[in-house]
C-alpha cells in the first residue's frame, strides 16, 4: 500500500467522484464544449475519447483549472464527503485541496534533475508545511524530519510502482520516451491525488512501454485512485477503461462500458469521418448487421 493512500473500501467503490454538467467553453465565435455532461466513478478508471478536435483537452483544461469555463459545474467529491466546485478554484487549489493532478499531452519533467529529485519535488507543498516555512524549522523540527521520511518513503513507492528503481540517481532527461512518461505518473501520484487526470499517457509509445503503462495504470486503479484519461489509442482505452465517454464537435455522443461504445454505430460514423446527414443510413447499416 502506498503510503498515506487510502485504501479502497465497499463503502467507496462505485460512488461518484467527478460530476460535470453542462459544461460550455466558448473562444472567440467557437463553442468547443457545448452543454457536455458526465460523471467519473471513484475508483473507475475513466476514458475520454474523440476524433481530433473534439474538445478532449479543453475539458481537461476546464477540469484542471487552466481554463474557466464559460458555462457549467464541475463538482469533485472526496472521499471524506467534502465538494469541491473546480470551476471555482484556482489550478493550484484543485491540486492541492481538491486533491486532483494532471498529465500533459506533452513531457513536462524537470530534466535535469534526477528521477528521484522529480518525485521528491512534488512533494514540496508537504515539506513546506512541515517546516512551518521558516528555515528554523527546515533545520530543527522534527516534524520537518518525519515529513522527509515520509516523502522519501512515497518516492520509493512510486519509483518501485513505475519500475523505475534503477534509474532513480539518472538525469530524468535520459530516460527513454516510455520511463519518462511513467516518472510523470509516478511524480502526479506522489502529490496523493483522488483523481488522476492522464492526457494521452500512451501517445508514442512502443508496445511493451504500453504495457509497462498499463500495469502501471492498473496499480494506481487498485490504490483506489481513480483515473480520467484521453487516449487516441483504441487498444489501451478498450483495455484498460472501466467507461468511456465519447466526445465529438464538443457534445457527448456515446457513454458507457467500452463494449457499449466501440458497438455504438454514432462512435463507429464519427471515427470513419461520416458526415451528418449519413449518420442514419450508417446507424440502420451497423443496426442491420446486428441483426444478421
Ligand atoms: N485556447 C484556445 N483558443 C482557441 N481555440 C481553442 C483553444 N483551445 C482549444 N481550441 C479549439 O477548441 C477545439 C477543441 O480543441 P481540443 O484541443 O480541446 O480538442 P481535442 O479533442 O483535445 O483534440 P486533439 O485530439 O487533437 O488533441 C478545437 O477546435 C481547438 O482549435
Amino acid at each position: 500500500m502506498a503510503p498515506e493512500t487510502n485504501t479502497m473500501t465497499s463503502t467507496t467503490i462505485g460512488d461518484t467522484i467527478l460530476k460535470v454538467e453542462h459544461l460550455s467553453m466558448k473562444f472567440g465565435g467557437l463553442m468547443a464544449i457545448n452543454d457536455f455532461s458526465f460523471e467519473a466513478r471513484r475508483g473507475d478508471i475513466t476514458a475520454l475519447i474523440g476524433p481530433n478536435g473534439a474538445g478532449k483537452t479543453t475539458v481537461f483544461n476546464c477540469i484542471t483549472g487552466f481554463y474557466k469555463p464559460t458555462m457549467g459545474m464541475i463538482t469533485l467529491r472526496q472521499r471524506d464527503g467534502r465538494e469541491h466546485l473546480l470551476e471555482r478554484l484556482k489550478d493550484f487549489e484543485i491540486t492541492k485541496s481538491a486533491k486532483v493532478a494532471r498529465t500533459f499531452q506533452n513531457i513536462r519533467l524537470f530534466s535535469g534533475l534526477t528521477v528521484l529529485e522529480n518525485l521528491l519535488v512534488a512533494q514540496h507543498n508537504v515539506l513546506m508545511k512541515a517546516s512551518g516555512y521558516t528555515i528554523l524549522g527546515l533545520l530543527g523540527l522534527p516534524t520537518y524530519k518525519k515529513a522527509v521520511g515520509a516523502s522519501i518513503e512515497k518516492a520509493k513507492y512510486w519509483l518501485d510502482k513505475a519500475d523505475l528503481t534503477d534509474r532513480a540517481d539518472d538525469p530524468a532527461g535520459d530516460l527513454p520516451y516510455g520511463a519518462q512518461r511513467r516518472l510523470e505518473i509516478a511524480r502526479a501520484m506522489c502529490t496523493g491525488p483522488e483523481l488522476l487526470c492522464l492526457d494521452e499517457p500512451a501517445a508514442g509509445l512502443n508496445p511493451r512501454e504500453s504495457a509497462a503503462l498499463n500495469t502501471l495504470l492498473h496499480s494506481i486503479r487498485s490504490e483506489g485512485v481513480s483515473i480520467l484519461l484521453i487516449e487516441h489509442d483504441m487498444s489501451v482505452v478498450m483495455e484498460i477503461s472501466d467507461h468511456v465517454v465519447v466526445l465529438e464537435y464538443g457534445q457527448k455522443i456515446s457513454d458507457g462500458t467500452p463494449d457499449h461504445v466501440k458497438n455504438d454505430p454514432k462512435v463507429i460514423a464519427a471515427y470513419l469521418g461520416v458526415e451528418d446527414d449519413e449518420v442514419d443510413e450508417v446507424i440502420a447499416v451497423e443496426l442491420e448487421g446486428g441483426d444478421r
